[in-house]
């Protein structure tokens, strides 16, 4: 079966980093990943992207800002035409982007996370990067901007797969190639990989019917020595505490443990993590992730106690979120 254009580049970065046995499940996971009957609107996405215009070359890009931008010429009929084509993609939910002078101010604040995040990693520099739930792939640009070898985000979601397209038609070979993006969940990540130098984990875990399991995934994509990234929502307590919310968490209905982090540090150790550490902790505020105009459905405002705003509404403490820092042993 003949590779699809938009997908050379990934078949290649697999050849270049030598993950043969995961290249040879490719043409299977992209199929599924990616399949019309299953995501009726994935045809009106994919249309979207290639009426985008034809770039010039001389473009400005920044992946290494707040806003990943890139600047570059276009006619105001060309302006509107993208805002047009951009918009088809929407809800746009991580950001914020720049493109061709279109700012998409995405319903979070991405940057504010990562400038949480980005102080405590060990340098990008030259390293192999996975970032499991990496949405449309706003961290991924900023981890390129590190410096990182190679980034892969897997994400299930076709949507966001078609903003990643539409992020790098924009951003071109300004990245020099680096970062990718495959439409899986983490239980499509073959076994035992032990190959990645930092893999993040940012916004998954809570979703995760089985925490543990997923934090052994995490583990085992890991080279050993390898630094693990995880951030996701905790509760006010010590290393005994742990709430697993109802029917629904903020009214999102895939929610399952939120632990305190201390109770996440232990977790982390008895998954075999060692030099494991919280690097910050923080509630979520309304100013961080609220409804714009690439969202406009509700928003973490709508998800709260009206009379009180340090509760979900189904009365759970309000979303507070920690990062936690960890190594596979050597
Ligand atoms: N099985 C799965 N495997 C991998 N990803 C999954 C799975 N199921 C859902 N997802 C994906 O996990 C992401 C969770 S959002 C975090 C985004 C980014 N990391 C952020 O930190 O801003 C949550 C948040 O907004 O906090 C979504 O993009 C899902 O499609």
């Amino acid at each position: 079966m003949p590779i699809a254009p938009e997908h050379r580049d990934l078949y290649q970065a697999f050849l270049d980093q030598g993950l043969d046995a995961w290249l040879a499940r490719l043409p299977d996971q992209l199929a599924r990943g990616l399949d019309r009957q299953r995501f009726g609107d994935l045809p009106a996405w994919e249309k979207a992207v290639a009426k985008l215009p034809a770039l010039p070359g001389d473009r400005q890009v920044r992946l290494d800002a707040d806003t990943v931008s890139v600047e570059v010429d276009l006619t105001d009929g060309q302006r509107r035409q993208v805002e047009n084509l951009l918009g088809k993609l929407a809800p746009w939910r991580k950001g914020p982007y720049r493109l061709g002078g279109i700012a998409i101010d995405t319903e979070w604040r991405s940057d504010w996370k990562w400038q949480r995040v980005a102080p405590h990693l060990a340098p990008l520099a030259g390293r192999r990067v996975l970032d499991v739930g990496g949405g449309n792939g706003y961290h991924a640009w900023r981890m390129a901007g590190h410096g990182a070898e190679f980034v892969l985000v897997i994400d299930p979601s076709p949507r966001f797969f078609w903003q990643f397209r539409a992020v790098r038609h924009f951003v071109g070979d300004a990245d020099g190639g680096r970062t990718h993006f495959l439409p899986v969940g983490i239980e499509e990540v073959p076994e035992a990989l032990g190959v990645f130098d930092t893999v993040f984990s940012m916004g998954v875990l809570y979703h995760r019917p089985s925490p543990l399991e997923h934090i052994q995934q995490l583990r085992e994509a890991l080279r050993p020595g390898g630094e693990l990234v995880l951030e996701t929502l905790v509760v006010a307590g010590d290393e005994t505490t742990v709430l697993l919310p109802g029917e629904r968490y903020a009214a999102m209905p895939n929610v399952y443990f939120l632990p305190s982090s201390a109770a996440l540090c232990q977790w982390l150790e008895r998954c075999g993590l060692t030099n494991v550490r919280v690097v910050d902790e923080a509630v979520t505020t309304t100013d961080e992730q609220r409804a714009t105009a690439w969202m406009s459905f509700q928003s973490l405002a709508d998800f709260l106690d009206p009379a009180d705003s340090t509760r979900t509404r189904e009365g759970h403490p309000a979303p507070r979120r920690a990062v936690v820092l960890a190594n596979r042993p050597v």
